[in-house]
């Protein structure tokens, strides 16, 4: 099945609700938004709607989170990126929401207030469930056709996205077809040979992954790094000491080390974990074989020696997707790991780079521009790479066959 874009509707005038993902890192004393990614590069899919009336529907953060906030500061920053007036409304679609919108002119933009603080956005439901919602109900009503460019958010079935493809026409947005399209290029034609690189800390989607692009053939080698790697060291034998199986223990991730010996029973000539690492020993880093670590120092980035032997492999890849960090980058004694790999994937004639503390590592170093593409997806990258179809390409697809070719 396909979904439709912007360029299959007949009329892009009217009036647009615009699903976007501006859920950003807000600083908690100022209240200011500390990345603009987002902004950036969901800004085309506003200048393309600019003869609509623009309708834009966004969260920031989720319920019980401290940065849990209205939206005022996110209409702002898109006002001031587009250079054109955003009008924001603290309402989402009672009676002030509904008259601002219907005295909407073609080219005015409007951001609604989170969308989170409806509760049922906040559900889990199907598409044909959540179009039953008042939220859907209700939003739907407001607007001509609905536009998802909202990849960020596409592994989450949430209402304004699973459910508002089933209640109206609804096509993806430019950023949403980039990502699918960017990103489905590394199962089919990425260049090869292809290589993953798995860090961070998030072990079950990171192995999720593994399993996937080893299963199908889609990597031909995945090299474990950050936690990551210290999940696969123990599942080889390989003490990695107390602190980084407290940390294991602590994230809960104990149940993972089974699946990490079921990949490497099954691949494990493909799986590349290091050989010596770095550890904090008297404040200072100091590196040791992994088959000679102390057990009472923590494992906190690869080693110079494997970093040596995983950047000539990366230098040898033709596509390199990378997602999570290699060690605690935010430590600069420890940042050369994460550092030197995300330096030498970037001369990958195909190189991807997912996870959202990655992604500012990368911009940071200023090798933005050299990746082929940099996914503005933390879950929803991730999600994507393990092969599931997100639930937010399904609804737009169904949405497509259910009013796609009708007036
Ligand atoms: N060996 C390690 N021990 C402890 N923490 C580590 C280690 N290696 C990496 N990290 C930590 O992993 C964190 C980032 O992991 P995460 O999985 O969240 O990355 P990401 O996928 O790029 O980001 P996001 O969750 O924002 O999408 C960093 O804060 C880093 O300090
Ligand atoms: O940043 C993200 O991953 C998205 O905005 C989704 O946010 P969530 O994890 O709170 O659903």
């Amino acid at each position: 099945m396909k979904f439709g874009t912007l360029n299959d509707l007949d009329t892009l005038k009217g009036t647009a609700l615009l699903r976007v993902d501006f859920n950003s890192p807000i600083d908690p004393a100022s209240g200011l938004i500390l990345d603009d990614k987002r902004f950036r590069e969901h800004s085309p899919t506003v200048k393309a709607l600019e003869d609509a009336k623009c309708v834009i529907l966004a969260h920031q953060s989720r319920p019980g989170k401290k940065d849990f906030t209205t939206l005022n500061a996110h209409a702002e920053k898109l006002g001031k990126l587009i250079g054109r007036n955003v009008e924001y409304i603290d309402d989402i679609f009672g009676r002030c929401a509904r008259d601002i919108v219907n005295q909407m002119k073609a080219g005015d933009v409007l951001m609604l207030e989170n969308i989170r603080f409806s509760a049922e956005e906040n559900l889990k439901l199907s598409g044909p469930e959540a179009a039953q919602t008042h939220l859907v109900r209700r939003l739907s009503a407001m607007g001509d056709y609905f536009v998802n460019d909202a990849f960020g958010t596409a592994h989450r079935s949430q209402p304004s996205i699973v459910g508002l493809p089933f209640a109206m026409k609804s096509v993806a947005g430019t950023l949403m077809e980039k990502e699918v399209k960017t990103l489905s290029r590394v199962f089919t034609d990425a260049p090869s040979p292809v290589t993953f690189v798995l860090g961070g800390t998030k072990v079950d989607d990171s192995l999720d992954v593994a399993k996937n692009v080893l299963d199908s053939g889609i990597a031909d080698q995945v090299m474990a790094v950050g936690v990551v790697a210290n999940v696969f060291l123990f599942a080889k034998g390989i003490n990695v000491g107390d602190p980084a199986m407290d940390l294991i223990r602590k994230l809960g991730y104990t149940s993972e080390i089974e699946k990490a010996k079921e990949i490497l029973s099954a691949h494990g000539d493909k799986v590349i974990i290091p050989d010596n690492v770095a550890v904090r020993e008297d404040g200072a880093r100091v590196e040791y074989p992994v088959n000679r670590l102390p057990g009472d120092l923590p494992v906190l980035d690869l080693g110079i020696d494997s970093l040596a032997e995983f950047t000539g492999i990366i230098k040898e890849s033709g596509t390199v997707v990378f997602n999570g960090p290699a060690g605690v980058f935010e430590e600069e004694i420890f940042s050369t790991g994460t550092f030197e790999l995300l330096r030498a994937s970037a001369e990958a004639e195909f190189s991807v780079v997912g996870g959202g503390h990655t992604a500012v590592v990368v911009e940071s170093l200023g090798i933005n521009d050299k990746f082929s593409h940099i996914s503005t997806g933390g879950g929803a990258c991730i999600e994507f790479l393990t092969g599931k179809k997100l639930p937010a390409v399904a609804a737009l697809e169904e949405s497509w066959q259910i009013f796609g070719n009708k007036a």
